[in-house]
């Protein structure tokens, strides 16, 4: 008889959104992607961090200063927008990102011309601000269906 306890589609991908997160540097919030093909393939993954050759100990992390171009907003390339980009297949036609917070307006624009037509996130703490409002207005426009991540209670255990 087959084991029960075994990792569910939504479990598996949002786990590895979360696994991804653990890789950012930025000290106050770590996102993760990850993209999933209609047939529950893994096409890319991504994390919030600096682009290729803006050193992480040069650019800054903080989120305010006296002088924008000391904090990080100008500079870090957000999850999701990762995801997308590092992806090297040519069709995310119909394909669902997993994100561990809701994507900004930006990423929004680039999921819905990607063909992104779902996005499954975590945390939406940053429903309030006028960036996530035109990204759900966006999305709805679009047709891009957004789901809250139902977690099961449990914890998730590599059991050799
Ligand atoms: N959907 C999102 C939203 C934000 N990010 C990145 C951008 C920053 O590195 C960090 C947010 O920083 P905070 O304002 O919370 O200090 O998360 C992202 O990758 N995806
Ligand atoms: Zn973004």
């Amino acid at each position: 008889m087959k084991k029960e306890n075994y990792l569910k589609w939504d479990e598996y991908f949002m786990g590895i959104a979360l696994l991804s997160a653990e890789r950012s540097k930025d000290p106050h919030t770590s996102v993760g992607a990850c993209i999933v093909s209609e047939d529950n393939k893994i096409l890319s993954v991504g994390y919030n961090g600096m682009p290729m050759g803006c050193s992480d100990d040069e650019y800054p992390w903080e989120r305010t200063s006296d002088n924008e171009l000391d904090a990080k907003y100008l500079y870090v390339c957000h999850a999701e927008l990762n995801a997308l980009l590092n992806y090297t297949g040519t069709n995310l036609k119909n394909a669902t990102i997993y994100t561990t917070l809701f994507p900004c307006n930006e990423c929004t624009k680039a999921l819905i011309q990607s063909g992104i037509k779902e996005v499954i996130y975590m945390s939406d703490k940053y429903s309030d601000t006028p960036s996530v409002i035109a990204a759900k207005r966006m999305m709805n426009s679009a047709g891009v269906k957004f789901t809250p991540y139902k977690p099961i209670n449990r914890n998730i255990e590599l059991q050799l």
